[in-house]
């Protein structure tokens, strides 16, 4: 039967949504069954286990009718042989029965455990070679969660769903054959009778769900409110809205439980049904069955066997319910793992080769009219028949408002999306004549915000070069200006960070992101310099450290403080996606009405 969610405190099932069955649904399941190929026979053993263990079980009633039988007539006898017989062959099928669920479950299990480790993998290695432009339009935090519930189903199915199918359609054939031979009269009566109260429970009890699961998105809505006054409660007390975020969670509250007192009333009527329906039912069979023994038209020992087996073919009849609804499930879950395994990804290798680089750049860059729309807004045109160059070693700055495009050209250089039109030239040669790994070799980027991975500060060091040695971290650290603020750790270059670890400051966390970069020694480096301004001596730390950096190496700035790019070699402003200056500080300050003057100007005066 199905399982029900009665209380809204219980834990929120994530609901997943169902598939109907086709041809096309049944297709993207079957390709997935390639992953089980390899443990087909585990899975083959583990099938004859389970039909094993179910018709043993199946066996068990008829031994009990026997029973009552043989008990009726050895009081007359005064003979326990034959119930000591009954009872031996009942054990004996029992521990059959328990040793086969042994096996099979066993097997299911590291079938399934198996199958979709590889299906994760699988799906995980594509999923992080997807091409940007994948990320943008799909919320990273859903698809995590996603495939996480898409997966777990597919397991349930593998291991508990396809084995109920299977054991519940055994048992109802040979409930049904059994009860036919026992009495086709009384067979009859149930066929017309538990199916109908069967189809009741179920949409009963599918109503009384629906109930639970609005009280329980009741619930996860009232346990946002919390989360997000906690997280930001120093807004919340800023403003002093104690009391109208209690309100507000009081009267989220107090709507769950209005649903729940609901919920409870359709409760106490399934009760109902089921003591009067289902009980009722059973108790008319019951009665039915006596007068056809007092009838002697069946005898006693079929009539016990006959309400066992009635039992179990009425499970296995509001069982089917559950199991088709999974299927549905696992159905919908395989499509979208399914879809995303299909997924073109970009053409990056992810093995431990793919650091080599082939085609070495020397540094030359070129923007040649690229003109560039992010393909999930084609309307907004964001680069707009850009050209500039940077020559090997130079300095080369971008700057604009706000919205200009700046950080689109740092993605256009990491060749994260496609130009529609113009092209980037590397060493004079079109972008396309280099794998897109080995430009991302070869150009390294110091981000605003510098992500720091759950870890050791020297793990987040060698993420700039997998395989570094400590000798060669703490030479790169030492050169960022970040060795002796990690010494000062107790644990050193051992010390953890990110989201568990110690908090860094954002000069720190700045350092770490320069001696990652030093560590992979690009041609081509990008410094998109961070927005939040750092005290005086943090600055210059970091000033000096980016000097170490950009030593040798075509450097692209994004700039936000002009005062930073009075010496680089060229200045490109750009302004709408259109480059409208170019040229050196001493060039671009002398220009009448020009942005750059403007914005400097406008930086002075703050
Ligand atoms: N992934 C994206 N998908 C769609 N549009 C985007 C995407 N990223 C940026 N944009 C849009 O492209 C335009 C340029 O954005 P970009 O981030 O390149 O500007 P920016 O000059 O770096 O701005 P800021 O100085 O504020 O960082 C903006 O209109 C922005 O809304």
């Amino acid at each position: 039967m199905a399982r029900q969610r009665l209380n809204s405190s219980n834990p929120a099932e994530q609901e997943l949504p169902k598939a109907k069955i086709s041809k096309e649904s049944l297709q993207h399941a079957l390709t997935l069954l390639k992953y089980i190929k390899p443990y087909r026979a585990k899975f083959g053993l583990g099938l004859f286990f389970l039909i094993g263990s179910t018709v043993a079980f199946m066996y068990i009633p008829m031994e009990m009718g026997k029973l009552v039988g043989v008990a009726t007539e050895s009081i007359k006898k005064g003979d326990l042989t034959q119930i000591k017989e009954i009872a031996l062959v009942l054990f004996g099928t029992l521990a059959f029965a328990a040793v086969f669920s042994f096996f099979r479950i066993l097997w299911f299990v590291e079938v399934s455990e198996k199958t979709v480790a590889s299906i994760r993998k699988d799906v995980y290695s594509n999923l992080i070679r997807l091409p940007m432009n994948f990320f943008a339009q799909s919320r990273v935090g859903e698809l995590n969660s996603r495939i996480s519930s898409d997966l777990s189903q597919i397991q349930d199915s593998i291991t508990t769903t396809l084995a109920e199918f299977l054991r519940q359609s055994i048992i109802l054939i040979v409930g049904i054959v059994a009860v036919t031979i026992i009495s086709k009269e009384l067979t009859l009566f149930i066929l017309c009778v538990l199916p109908v109260l069967i189809l009741i429970a179920i949409f009963f009890g599918k109503y009384i769900r629906s109930i639970a699961r609005k009280a329980q998105d009741k619930l996860a809505e009232s346990n946002t409110i919390v989360e997000e006054t906690l997280q930001g409660i120093a807004n919340v007390k800023a403003f002093t809205n104690e009391s109208y975020e209690t309100n507000r969670y009081t009267q989220s509250i107090n709507q769950v439980v209005k649903l729940a007192l609901r919920g409870a009333k359709f409760r106490g009527a399934f009760v109902i049904f089921i003591t009067l329906g289902m009980f009722g039912a059973i108790i008319s069979i019951a009665v039915y069955g006596a007068s056809l023994v007092h009838l002697g038209k069946i005898e006693m020992k079929d009539f016990i066997s006959f309400i066992l087996y009635t039992g179990f073919v009425g499970g296995a009849m509001g069982g089917f319910a559950e199991i088709l609804a999974q299927i549905q499930k696992t159905l919908g879950a395989t499509e979208r793992v399914v879809e995303l395994l299909g997924e073109p990804s970009e053409q990056v290798a992810i093995d431990e080769d793919s650091y080599k680089i082939e085609h070495p750049i020397k540094g030359d860059l070129a923007f040649d009219r690229v003109s560039f729309y992010y393909p999930s807004r084609p309307e907004v045109q964001v680069l707009n028949e850009v050209s500039f160059t940077a020559k090997a070693g130079e300095k080369v700055a971008i700057v604009g408002p706000s919205g200009a495009g700046k950080s689109t050209i740092v993605g256009q250089i990491l060749r994260f999306y496609e130009p529609q039109q113009g092209q980037l030239l590397y060493d004079g040669l079109p972008a396309s004549a280099y794998s897109l790994t080995d430009i991302r070799n070869q150009v390294a980027i110091v981000p605003q915000d510098v992500l720091l991975f759950g870890g050791s500060i020297k793990e987040n060091i060698a993420y700039g070069k997998i395989g570094a040695t400590d000798e060669e971290i703490i030479q790169a650290a030492k050169r960022a200006n970040a060795h002796n603020f990690i010494m000062n750790f107790p644990e050193g270059y051992e010390t953890k960070v990110g989201e568990r670890g110690v908090k860094l400051s954002g000069g720190q966390r700045q350092r770490i992101a320069i001696a990652r970069a030093l560590l992979k020694n690009p041609v081509i480096l990008i410094l998109d310099e961070a927005t939040s301004s750092l005290d005086s001596e943090s600055e210059r730390l970091v000033q000096e450290a980016l000097e170490e950096l950009m030593k040798n190496r075509t450097s692209i700035i994004i700039a936000h403080r002009l005062s930073t790019i009075r010496e680089a070699d060229k200045i490109v402003v750009l302004e709408k996606g259109k480059v409208i200056e170019q040229g050196t500080h001493n060039e671009l300050i002398l220009k009448d009405n020009g942005l750059y003057r403007y914005l400097s100007e406008l930086q002075l005066e703050s």
